[in-house]
């Protein structure tokens, strides 16, 4: 049985139009399925636990934003009993960047339907000291999680969306971000034994994909299954060098500048001076001065082809 859990409201309304090609595709050949809409944040989680515990095996699709996913796979449990499957209809779109999914509702459909490879990817965890999140794109402290925080409720993304460009809400959002960008001594410990002192640090991004924030390639080495988050922590430069880094890290050649460091590694143990803005996924985490970022244990079965 397929069961598929729709954000109508993503991408701005997006998400409806896209589960409506879907359905239409589904009963022209006779699927069997169930669908849940979300009315508002955290349903998608309560509904992925629900459905996971009661009704496995079953196939579990998302159909919305990197959010939706966000929310659908931190609700999931039994992952040796499901296979996750998602239909991209987001503003920034990272997860499906990152995995190389098929954009158009009914292609995605159709690798879900018949699919072709599985791959078990695993879900990195961030612990905060209120609470464990969890994360299939990136999770972050410090520059690129103020843009997220701002982004989540943001105006500007709503007129985006509507002209179809909502992946340029991130950069819009990043060019203000730095009038307001402040650095802070960090100190960092890799897997327990690397420990590392910079007196000045923007943000640390730990990605399990490639991409975040609407296609920057923060680590263009990311891989989802090869059990390593790979961090990049840029230091403080100037804010005209920054402008410079910014439209490069879309290619991925940031890190050829001074100042930004790629590391590789299971768990970081990250400590601020002062409390910065966290994210995983794009969606808020709080404001923090110690977070310990780190991959789980279990591989979800994720439909790719
Ligand atoms: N019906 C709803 N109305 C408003 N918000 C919702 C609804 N259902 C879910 N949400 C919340 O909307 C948030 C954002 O959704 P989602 O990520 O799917 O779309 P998006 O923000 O357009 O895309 P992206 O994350 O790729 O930028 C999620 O965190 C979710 O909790």
């Amino acid at each position: 049985m397929y069961y598929f859990i729709v954000n109508p409201s993503s991408s701005s309304g997006k998400g409806m139009k896209t589960w409506q090609t879907v359905e239409h595709l589904l009963r022209s050949e006779h699927v069997p399925y169930h669908v849940f809409f979300t009315s508002r944040k955290k349903q998608g989680e309560e509904l992925a636990h629900m459905i996971s515990s009661r009704h496995a095996p079953c196939t579990i699709v998302a159909v919305g934003g990197d959010g939706t996913a966000n929310e659908v796979i931190s609700g999931l449990t039994n992952y040796s009993q499901i296979q996750f499957g998602y239909i991209p209809s987001g503003s920034g779109n990272d997860l499906a960047a990152g995995l190389n999914l098929k954009s158009s509702p009914s292609a995605a459909l159709q690798a879900i339907l018949h699919p072709k490879k599985v791959l078990p990817v695993t879900v990195g965890c961030t612990h905060t000291p209120e609470k464990t999140y969890h994360f299939i794109v990136s999770s972050g402290i410090g520059f690129d999680a103020a843009v997220c925080h701002e982004a989540v409720n943001s105006s500007f993304k709503k007129l985006l969306n509507h002209f179809g460009l909502g992946k340029l809400t991130y950069l819009g959002i990043a060019l203000k971000q730095l009038i307001l960008l402040h650095s802070t001594p960090v100190s960092m410990v890799l897997d327990d034994r690397r420990q590392f002192e910079f007196d000045d640090v923007f943000f640390i991004a730990a990605m399990n994909l490639k991409y975040e924030g609407g296609g920057f390639k923060f680590c263009p080495e990311a891989d989802p299954s090869d059990d390593y988050l790979d961090l990049c922590l840029v230091e403080k430069m100037s804010k005209l060098r920054i402008l410079r880094l910014l439209p490069t890290a879309f290619r991925g050649e940031h890190v050829k500048f001074d100042g930004v460091h790629i590391y590789r590694c299971k768990k970081a143990v990250i400590r601020t001076a002062s409390p910065l803005a966290v994210h995983t996924d794009g969606e808020k985490a709080g404001f923090q001065r110690l977070v310990t970022i780190a991959l789980g244990q279990e591989k979800l079965p994720f439909i790719v082809a």
